[in-house]
């Protein structure tokens, strides 16, 4: 969810016609909920629950499924006025169906050179880990144990075909049109995106049927988002165009996934051979792709940056030229400098 005023909570009965209608794209919601169940994963689990209609169906969905084994999360981001209203509607959601709830609040205030969104998005994960992880208690308030074992996010087919565009927007190489992994571990939870598949309007029209209301996020409609646009304006056009295009899109993508898997093998394993810190000459035995795949890899997982593509193109020309004992290597990199040190490349920040 994004920020800014509030909008009711909209109601089933109060909808035009036009939303009421009923396609069978609902069974899109029940095939992908059997397909994530045929995968066991582990429980009792927890629904990131915004209130909003994608989590709402996922949960709904799943403690129809799963009864007792399931609970919610909601943050309460404090970015905008409607969050209290957000909470409120989450807590009587689960409430109707004895799901037990933790609202969590957090400050997602950003730091320098962070996006707002970024920093929200942060602030949710590190909230949803410590919620998930921590003990539970039902809604009588008697304890159910430890912590959940898996978090699961709602998002769907449109938001990965956006997440692909934005990325073909910035220029993403493979690892960034791989789009949203459908299933991660991380800080001992496993984290799922069972609904990957399942077109937005499909999770609308499953809550129709059962007469569910959700919570409209305004900002979702908010143009100076560049996602809003890509969903209000670029989606409809591709819909006419390509109809196909949330499958074959998402198809691209899993086989983005998998070569970025390959690429890092073969980062992982180049990494070794220069070693650490990197040798210029054992660099220099590399072809292009596989030294600025070695140096990406280097620099973001031994010092959490990212070169840009000219900063990249950059260091990588001074690599090449750099055959003698005086030539001097120093690039801006990322969030540092990478320098020449002997024989060997060092980066550093500030
Ligand atoms: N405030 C929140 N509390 C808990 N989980 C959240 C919250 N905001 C988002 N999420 C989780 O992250 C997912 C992606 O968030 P995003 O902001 O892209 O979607 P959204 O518009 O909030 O989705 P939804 O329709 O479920 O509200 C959501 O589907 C939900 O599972």
């Amino acid at each position: 969810m994004n920020s800014s005023e509030t909008e009711p909570p909209r109601d089933a009965a109060a909808l035009p016609a036009q939303e009421s209608r009923l396609p069978q794209s609902a069974d899109a919601v029940d095939a992908a909920l059997r397909a994530f169940a045929a995968a066991a994963p582990a429980l009792p689990l927890a629904v990131a629950f915004s209130g909003g209609a994608d989590s709402t169906a996922l949960l709904l969905a799943c403690a129809e499924r799963w009864p007792g084994q399931v609970r919610a999360i909601h943050v309460h981001h404090g970015l905008q006025a409607a969050a209290d209203g957000f909470a409120r509607h989450c807590q009587a959601v689960c409430e109707a169906r004895a799901i037990p709830l933790k609202i969590c609040a957090i400050d997602a205030r950003k730091a320098p050179g962070q996006s707002p969104e970024d920093a929200a998005r942060q602030g949710r994960y590190e909230a949803l880990t410590a919620a998930a992880n921590s003990p539970w208690v039902d809604v009588a308030g008697l304890p159910l144990g430890k912590g959940v074992r898996s978090v699961l996010l709602a998002q769907h087919a449109d938001d990965q075909v956006e997440t692909l565009l934005l990325a073909l927007s910035r220029g993403a190489g493979i690892a960034g049109l791989a789009a949203m992994p459908a299933h991660w571990q991380r800080a001992g939870l496993q984290w799922f995106r069972p609904f990957l598949s399942v077109p937005g309007q499909a999770l609308r029209d499953w809550l129709l049927q059962r007469g569910q209301n959700w919570v409209e996020d305004p900002t979702n409609a908010d143009p100076s988002y560049t996602r809003n646009r890509i969903r209000a304006q670029l989606l409809p056009v591709l819909q006419q165009v390509f109809p196909q295009f949330r499958a074959t899109f998402a198809r691209s993508s899993a086989h983005c996934a998998q070569a970025a898997g390959v690429l890092e093998e073969v980062a992982v394993s180049d990494l070794q051979s220069v070693g650490l810190p990197p040798r210029i000459a054992a660099l220099q035995q590399l072809g292009d792709a596989r030294l600025a795949n070695v140096l990406r890899h280097w620099l973001r997982s031994l010092h959490g940056t990212t070169p840009t593509a000219a900063q990249l193109s950059q260091l990588m020309a001074q690599i090449r030229v750099c055959t003698t004992r005086g030539h001097s290597i120093h690039i801006k990199v990322g969030r540092g400098f990478v320098q020449r040190r002997g024989l060997v490349l060092d980066w550093y920040n500030f």
